[in-house]
């Protein structure tokens, strides 16, 4: 299967870029192989010929019934336009695999009504240096070597684990929407360090080593980040009195909520294509 595979990408988005970048970096796939096509924007799409040397298919069709794997990087909303327009140019001998949050594999094993192995994905933006937390759930027709293919593809960009689908929506909440949450704290640091005094290029460059070095001890120690943090915080001393600070304004309280909450999302958005609601 190695670059050989032949895969087709549905809609070529930020998340399709991200994993064609990663992907083609660690020779995981090879580009002459790769087809890409989205609804319109032919220029996104000579883009991403000219960045990275996939082929734009004049004949979708014939891209959607060639390809191994078929993978769906669509908005939630466009998944059935998108799935029931190549219906009849899917087949057995390929598996499906979708990165749309919130949309159950039985959800996208209805609309293409074949028994074609469908692999729910949830990978992050991180893929694009190699560096995504995937979790893969299998659908109903999918077995085990599908999924060992699809944790071989999606292993090549990051971490790849395989979970039951119920635990789908927790990470899309967690790892798919995490780098987010990462970035806006990133964001309101750098501006802190501003308001602190400093210039914005040194709050940047603290911050992200500081990122940096957090992410490696937490990673390269495997020590619990209670304790790398009870080692920061002197007792009396200034850690100590700027934690106190997030604690009041209960930051654990905000990021439970927002996991919580992105995890109710993820069921609306499945609930909504199944309604039928653009
Ligand atoms: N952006 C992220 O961090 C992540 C996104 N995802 C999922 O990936 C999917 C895509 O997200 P993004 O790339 O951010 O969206 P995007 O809006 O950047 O890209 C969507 C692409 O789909 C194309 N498209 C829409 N309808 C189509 C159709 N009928 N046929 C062919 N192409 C069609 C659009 O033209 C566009 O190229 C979503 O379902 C999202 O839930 C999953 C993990 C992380
Ligand atoms: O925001 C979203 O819906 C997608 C899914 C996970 C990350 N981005």
């Amino acid at each position: 299967m190695k670059g050989a595979e032949r895969i087709c990408f549905i809609g070529a988005g930020a998340m399709a870029e991200a994993m064609l970048a990663g992907l083609l970096k660690n020779r995981r796939i090879d580009a002459d192989r790769v087809s890409v096509f989205n609804r319109q924007r032919r220029d996104r799409l000579d883009k991403l010929k000219r960045t990275y040397g996939v082929r734009i298919p004049e004949d979708r069709g014939r891209a959607v019934l060639e390809a191994d794997t078929v993978i769906l990087a669509v908005k939630p909303k466009d998944v059935q336009e998108a799935l029931t327009q190549w219906r009849d140019y899917f087949h057995k001998g390929q598996r499906i695999i979708s990165v749309a949050a919130g949309i159950s594999t039985e959800a996208v094993e209805k609309m293409i009504a074949a028994e074609i192995p469908v692999i729910r994905a949830m990978p992050n933006t991180s893929c694009t240096i190699g560096l995504s937390a995937t979790a893969l759930c299998a659908g109903k027709w999918a077995k085990p070597a599908d999924m060992e293919a699809a944790r071989y593809l999606f292993s090549a960009i990051g971490s790849a684990v395989i979970v039951d689908e119920e635990a789908m929506d927790s990470v899309t909440a967690l790892s798919g929407s995490g780098p987010a949450y990462i970035y806006f704290m990133v964001e309101a640091l750098e501006r802190a360090g501003v308001e602190a005094g400093l210039s914005k290029e040194i709050s940047r460059e603290l911050t992200l080593q500081t990122l940096l070095g957090a992410a490696h001890m937490l990673m390269e120690t495997r020590e619990e980040p209670a304790e790398l943090r009870r080692k920061v915080t002197s007792p009396g001393g200034t850690t100590m009195a700027g934690l106190e600070e997030l604690k009041r304004r209960r930051f654990d309280e905000a990021i439970k909520s927002a996991v919580l909450r992105a995890k109710s999302r993820s069921r609306e958005l499945g609930n909504l294509l199944e309604q039928g609601v653009k």
